[in-house]
């Protein structure tokens, strides 16, 4: 089904960008890796280092975000977000956890072909500037990791590498954050012409199994 509508069922657009993009979307929310995580027990090293990487093209793509954002409304949960991880938060614990771990944050080590590949892709989405696609691209890194970390039951793993992982992916602020991405495609995407859907579509699936291969790489041994 490439066309949103066309079933009856659909509830929202961004519903059936969802259930477009199984299996995979199960396969990220429900992955081993993520599962041992929770546990407290993922070797999180190759996984940081690459995840350092990620997050340089993902915080260049929340800018473009900023850019192509139709009104000052719009644009500001993107500044929001964007200021949590430039800066204290995210960074911080990049910070914190590499330097625990003996890596240096300032190294650029290669990147793992499925680091690359979602580089390139949010690389892409970046410079076409096309808003729907964009949001796509954010919107399946946000909500699939709220879908695995919504599993976490207290007591959350004691090393915070595990814990503060969890829960800069979980609780209210995050959720609002999930669900403003989520609003903004059902909001445009209905109206969007079929091409375009499909365009959208595309980038979210994509997305999706470069999500599931990031998890995958992260858990090999
Ligand atoms: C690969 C990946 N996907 C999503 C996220 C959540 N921002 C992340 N940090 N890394």
């Amino acid at each position: 089904m490439t066309r949103y509508g066309e079933s009856p069922e659909t509830a929202t657009f961004s519903e059936w960008l969802r259930a477009s993009s199984e299996p995979d979307w199960s396969a990220v929310v429900g992955h081993p890796f993520a599962t041992a995580i929770i546990r407290g027990e993922a070797d999180m090293r190759r996984y940081l280092v690459q995840d350092f990487q990620f997050v340089d093209s993902f915080t260049a793509l929340l800018g473009a975000a900023v850019a192509a954002a139709g009104s000052f409304e719009a644009r500001v949960p993107y500044g929001r977000f964007l200021g949590q991880i430039a800066t204290d938060e995210e960074r911080g614990y990049f910070h914190r956890a590499l330097a625990a771990l003996g890596e240096d944050p300032a190294a650029a080590p290669a990147p793992e072909p499925v680091t690359a590949e979602f580089r390139a892709l949010m690389d892409e989405a970046r410079s076409g500037q096309d808003y729907p696609v964009i949001v796509a691209v954010l919107c399946v890194a946000e909500w699939s990791y709220l879908g695995w970390a919504s599993r976490a039951r207290e007591p959350l793993p004691e090393g915070f590498l595990h814990r503060e992982w969890i829960q800069l992916h979980e609780g209210p602020e995050f959720r609002a954050w999930v669900g403003f991405l989520r609003g903004e495609l059902d909001r445009l995407g209905p109206g969007l012409p079929a091409d375009e859907q499909a365009r959208v579509l595309d980038a979210f699936r994509r997305a999706t199994v470069l999500e599931r291969r990031f998890f995958d790489m992260a858990a090999r041994i």
